[in-house]
């Protein structure tokens, strides 16, 4: 039987922010299935990037459930998270975060170390597809912005994962740049069978995912 890759079932969330509680999400239900690609919006500070933290297992909930491939994640302990992460998440955030010391292929080949991979063909795809054949051997640092975000694209996808959480992952790009990383991005995801969920202020953004989720005062609509 398949399942949907993320389920949450009437999750909230909330900070105590000095002696006060800030409710960010109240009762958040909501489905990714395989190859869903969705765009996730909303005002500063409704909480988008709270729920792909949840959803990666960064911040946890204590009220409503996550299901992820079908396993309800309530008990799950670090090992449940980190094997997790190692098979089925890729996650693209605005900074690179790259390993500044090392060139291209070292940036995805450590990542793919940490995930017990290997440099497969996937991955010399993955290079080409993203233009970044002929900068393989250079130090990240020396590379555009453009061209930083596709490496970490690029090791995002690099061992196929199930989902790849993006948050605002054109944000430090020139508008051009940012629409060649949209365009490969939803089409190597596509290859890989990867479903998205992108945190974005851009309608032109958002406009390449086929779903697209507004969060506000705690509730998504679609
Ligand atoms: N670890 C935390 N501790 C306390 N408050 C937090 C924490 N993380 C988020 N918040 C608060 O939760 C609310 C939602 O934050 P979040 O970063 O999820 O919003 P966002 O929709 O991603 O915003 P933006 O579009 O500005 O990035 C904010 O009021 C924020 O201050």
């Amino acid at each position: 039987m398949s399942h949907a890759i993320v389920s949450l079932r009437q999750v909230s969330k909330g900070f105590n922010d000095g002696d006060k509680y800030h409710q960010v999400l109240t009762g958040i239900n909501l489905s990714i299935n395989p190859a869903d690609t969705v765009a996730l919006t909303g005002p500063s500070g409704s909480g988008k990037s709270t729920l792909l933290n949840i959803i990666g297992g960064f911040e946890f909930i204590k009220q409503g459930q996550l299901l992820l491939n079908g396993s309800d994640t309530s008990n799950w302990q670090d090992k449940q998270w980190s094997q997790f992460r190692r098979q089925h998440l890729g996650v693209v955030f605005q900074q690179f975060n790259l390993l500044t010391p090392l060139n291209v292929r070292d940036n995805i080949a450590f990542s793919l170390r940490l995930n017990q991979q290997n440099w497969s063909p996937w991955c010399d795809y993955l290079l080409s597809q993203l233009g970044l054949d002929e900068v393989k051997n250079r130090n990240v640092e020396t590379l555009s912005g453009g061209q930083q975000q596709r490496v970490a694209i690029a090791r995002a996808l690099a061992h196929k994962p199930s989902l790849l959480l993006a948050d605002e992952p054109t944000g430090n790009l020139d508008e051009k740049a940012g629409q060649q990383v949209m365009s490969l991005l939803t089409q190597l995801a596509q290859e890989s069978q990867t479903s998205i969920l992108m945190v974005t202020h851009s309608n032109e953004c958002a406009a390449f995912m086929q779903r697209r989720w507004h969060l506000e005062q705690g509730l998504i609509h679609e």
